[in-house]
């Protein structure tokens, strides 16, 4: 079994009198898709802030690789292997693809964005964005406008964008939101294919979506974990079902 790229111990978040996470432990590792599902405010955007850094935690442990990076800012956790995409779009709409996917892979490489950068550093930031263009299948939009693109092709650009700073495990927060079919059916193909070399946290509302392509499922309701453990397991957890699957399949 491959060894744990990401280990959560006991996290929680307090926001003045509420508990937005509690006690939440998981793990994520190399070669897998973790999923983790739960109702609207069960604390999901929550925890993948806590995980890249954006968020301090106020109780609980955050492993890499098994170093201890609870303390460090998103930054030092980017340049440390995670990567994440945010709910509400983050591509500059007016510079190309390439550009976009050539700042992101900027950030992880120390050096790259003074003014004497040398040709070798710049290479290999031109290198990282285009095998993270070709990943996504954006290799041939390089030079076109990102603004130019569909609302699926721009969430396609924000995985590349991701994928250009090199990550370890990638942090997806609801990937699928705002798509139609055809589009959520190839964004959901890329997921799969993400998790090559790396380990994927996705947080994802589509239901058809994660019991395609996790690996392992944690479902969380009022800031806390209700369930973990194999898809087919979480399915039939009864305490899921009442908490969320039921209420999911008779909306759908
Ligand atoms: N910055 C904040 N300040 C105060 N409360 C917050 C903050 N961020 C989140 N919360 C609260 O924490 C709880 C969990 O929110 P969170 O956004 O993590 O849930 P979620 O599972 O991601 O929901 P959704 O599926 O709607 O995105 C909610 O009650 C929310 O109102």
């Amino acid at each position: 079994m491959s060894a744990d790229i990401l280990e959560a111990r006991g996290l929680g978040k307090r926001f003045g009198g509420l508990a937005a996470c509690s006690d939440v432990s998981l793990s994520v590792r190399e070669g897998e898709i973790h999923a983790v599902i739960g109702p609207n405010g069960a604390g999901k955007s929550t925890l993948i802030n806590l995980l890249s850094g954006d968020l301090r935690p106020t109780d609980g442990t955050i492993l890499l690789d098994g170093r201890d990076v609870t303390a460090s800012g998103p930054h030092q956790r980017c340049q440390g292997g995670i990567g994440r995409s945010y709910q509400k779009t983050t591509i500059f709409p007016e510079r190309t693809v390439f550009d976009n996917a050539r700042l992101a892979a900027q950030a992880t490489r120390p050096g790259a964005l003074a003014m004497r950068c040398d040709g070798k550093r710049r290479a290999a930031v031109r290198e990282a964005a285009l095998a993270a263009l070709a990943e996504v299948g954006l290799e041939g939009r390089a030079d076109t406008p990102a603004r130019a693109m569909s609302h699926g092709e721009q969430r396609q650009l924000e995985v590349a964008m991701v994928l250009a700073t090199a990550p370890r495990l990638v942090l997806l927060d609801e990937p699928l939101a705002g798509m139609g079919h055809a589009e959520a059916r190839r964004m959901t193909g890329l997921i799969a294919s993400l998790k090559a070399g790396r380990g994927v946290l996705l947080v994802e509302h589509d239901m058809d979506a994660v019991f395609a392509i996790a690996d392992r499922l944690t479902v969380m309701a009022d800031g806390k974990v209700i369930a973990s453990g194999t898809v087919e397991a979480v399915r039939r957890d009864p305490v899921v079902r009442a908490a969320y699957l039921g209420e999911a399949e008779e909306v759908a």
